[in-house]
């Protein structure tokens, strides 16, 4: 059993109500509203901007060239690919891509980045590494789960890019890469007694990660200026 595995044994039900959402059920049988995609979306693009800083710190938290490598790969995942599909999706509503950059952060997804972002600023790169790994190895899990019988038997689904794009084989061999990474991190620097703490910020980070999916499920349009109440 790797690490991940060991983490996620850890902590069932966290990891249990961020993979088996109701917006990943919803998102799955065809039935989301397309108005919380689009809210997700457009958050996980906010998103995925912090997530670059949080790779960025793992670059200079990291003391050998193989974890700079490693974390640069982590970086370059979300700028140079996984944005392309927010950008293909948010065009196709209309959105340009500094439209959606400046878009208000809700507060689901300032919760989630920053906490991750301070799990890296505290301590060191493998307390980071566990906060970032349930985005990235998750949603691994979650295309595949979505595309049980592939990519190509999608057909017509109302949300077969989404799906496609983390069932497929990039971002699956990403996920691959980042989780055996992980695991030569912890063989590195974990030792037993530590395992408790890193499970406890394996659990935020699956948490927040089903607020995530919770804040698209609940977006009402705002009647007022942002925040005031309707
Ligand atoms: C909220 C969230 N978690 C994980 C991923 C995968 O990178 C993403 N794009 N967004």
């Amino acid at each position: 059993m790797d690490i991940f595995d060991r983490l996620k044994q850890a902590t069932p039900a966290e990891w249990t109500s961020y993979v088996d959402h109701a917006f990943v059920r919803q998102m799955g049988a065809g039935t989301l509203p397309q108005q919380a995609f689009r809210t997700y979306l457009v958050q996980d693009y906010l998103f995925l901007i912090q997530f670059a800083r949080a790779y960025a710190l793992a670059v200079y938290k990291s003391r050998t060239l193989a974890d700079m490598r490693a974390a640069q790969a982590g970086l370059s995942a979300i700028l140079d690919v996984e944005m392309d599909l927010h950008v293909r999706l948010c065009g196709r509503w209309g959105l340009q891509p500094g439209q959606i950059e400046a878009a208000p952060e809700h507060q689901a997804t300032i919760a989630y980045t920053r906490f991750v972002l301070d799990c890296g600023m505290s301590g060191d790169l493998l307390d980071l590494h566990v906060a970032l790994a349930p985005c990235v190895v998750g949603y691994a899990e979650i295309g595949r789960r979505l595309a049980p019988a592939g990519t190509a038997a999608l057909g017509d689904h109302p949300y077969r890019d989404w799906i496609g794009e983390y069932a497929g084989d990039a971002y699956q061999e990403i996920a691959a890469m980042a989780r055996r990474h992980l695991d030569d991190l912890a063989a590195r620097a974990m030792t037993e007694r530590r395992f408790s703490e890193l499970a406890a910020l394996f659990a935020k980070a699956s948490l927040l990660e089903a607020d995530f999916w919770q804040m698209a499920l609940d977006d009402r349009p705002l009647t007022g200026p942002a925040g005031s109440p309707s």
